[in-house]
């Protein structure tokens, strides 16, 4: 067997072969399925993106309003699942009950059928409908409301705004949501992919493979950092205390939430798009002054971490957007959940057609021929 050096955080070793999405980390390229990220962000749309990454080619024109069609007609969820969620507590994150309600839906389909492509398209289509469902109706629910019933005229994003306000969403905030979610959607060996491979690999069922992922989305070094940009911009309150700011993190070695990528060590290309999204939506609906604060982070922290290769990352803006539209910060991490379901799920499909279960070694540091010491003589 051959032996390699560890590797902290696995860095730089292939953990799967994988045609889904690449990334050129030193030239900011990103692409799904081949495709060029702006390209998409420009031309397509989430459910059509969805589809391109989970069946590897673009839908023809009937395969997509078949595969819309589908989706609409699954986004309610089931009133069982609805009680669940009543019962947790209103203080409780957002990503926590969508994790537990995503393995909820387990409950419901425990019949596995792993290698026919009918099972593969209905547990893709009821995650994708009932994902977003489930965000809004805790949303709701925690503020002591009824969620509202998903709106049979709205295509998927414009739904999920309605479904969160109650009222259809202007077409440009849920253009640019759809947009978001596609820049949302993949990008290759991130944890949570990584997290739903391995689960995958148990040949588990997909409800239990998303919910892994949506645990691990969490965290603040990962989706969780662009609930966590917010609160930095918050704390940092005007343009002026930013250089102290930074110079005082980079001082105490404290991360800067939003910055740094293991691949990227340029910035991201995702985050100009975002940069350009936000913008929009202040030329029409008012400027934010936390992009004004965080326009002068990127720069300070260029001056500053530039030559570590430590640039803004996908989470640094997108709290902006959603903060726009009015979205409560919290929910920040699971609307990009919403979007990764598409790559958790294209992944999932990979990994079931070549599947061999993760099962890596460790170097073990511990000590050997340690007799038992009675509990008296401890
Ligand atoms: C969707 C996503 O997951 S995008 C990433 C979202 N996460 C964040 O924005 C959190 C902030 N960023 C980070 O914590 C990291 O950059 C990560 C987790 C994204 C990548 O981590 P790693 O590849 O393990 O990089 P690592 O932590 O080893 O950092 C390498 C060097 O850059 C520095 N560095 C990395 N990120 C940052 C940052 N955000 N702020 C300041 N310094 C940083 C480290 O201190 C380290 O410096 P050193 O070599 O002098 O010790
Ligand atoms: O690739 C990563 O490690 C993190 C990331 O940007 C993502 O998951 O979108």
């Amino acid at each position: 067997m051959m032996v390699c050096e560890y590797k902290p955080g696995l860095e730089g070793i292939p953990a799967a072969e994988s045609s889904i999405s690449f990334v050129d980390g030193q030239k900011g390229i990103l692409e799904y399925r081949g495709i060029r990220i702006e390209e998409l962000a420009s031309k397509s749309t989430f459910l059509e993106t969805a589809y391109l990454l989970i069946w590897n080619e673009l839908p023809t024109k009937q395969q997509i309003a078949e595969f819309e069609e589908e989706v609409k007609m699954h986004r309610r969820i089931k009133y069982r699942i609805r009680d669940m969620m009543k019962s947790f507590p209103e203080s409780g994150h957002p990503m926590d009950a969508l994790q537990a309600s995503a393995a909820a839906l387990g409950l419901f389909y425990s019949r596995r059928d792993l290698h026919n492509p009918v099972y593969i398209r209905d547990a893709v289509v009821r995650l994708l409908a009932t994902i977003p469902t489930m965000v809004a109706a805790f949303q709701l629910m925690r503020q002591g409301n009824d969620p509202v019933r998903p709106h049979d005229d709205l295509d998927y994003s414009a739904n999920f705004l309605y479904m969160l306000n109650e009222k259809k969403p202007d077409p440009l905030a849920a253009r640019i949501f759809d947009v978001c979610l596609i820049l949302q959607a993949e990008h290759t060996m991130n944890a949570s992919t990584f997290s739903a491979r391995v689960t995958a690999s148990t040949l588990t069922d997909p409800y239990a493979v998303v919910a892994s992922a949506v645990g691990t989305l969490g965290g603040p070094l990962h989706g969780g950092a662009n609930e966590e940009v917010i609160h930095m911009l918050e704390e940092i309150g005007s343009v002026s205390n930013v250089r102290p700011y930074i110079e005082d993190c980079i001082q105490r070695k404290a991360k800067i939430m939003g910055l740094g990528h293991r691949v990227y060590k340029v910035k991201d290309p995702r985050a100009t798009i975002l940069q350009d999204l936000a913008q929009q939506l202040f030329a029409k609906f008012g400027h934010d002054k936390y992009f004004d604060i965080a326009q002068e982070v990127e720069r300070v922290a260029e001056e500053k971490l530039g030559h570590k290769g430590i640039y803004p990352n996908v989470d640094f803006y997108s709290g902006l957007v959603y903060r726009k539209m009015g979205i409560p910060t919290d929910l920040f991490t699971p609307i990009f959940a919403i979007a990764r379901v598409a790559g958790w799920l294209a992944h999932w499909k990979e990994q079931l057609e070549e599947n061999r279960i993760f099962r890596p070694t460790q170097v073990y540091n511990g000590r050997h021929e340690v007799s038992y010491t009675p509990i008296e003589q401890r």
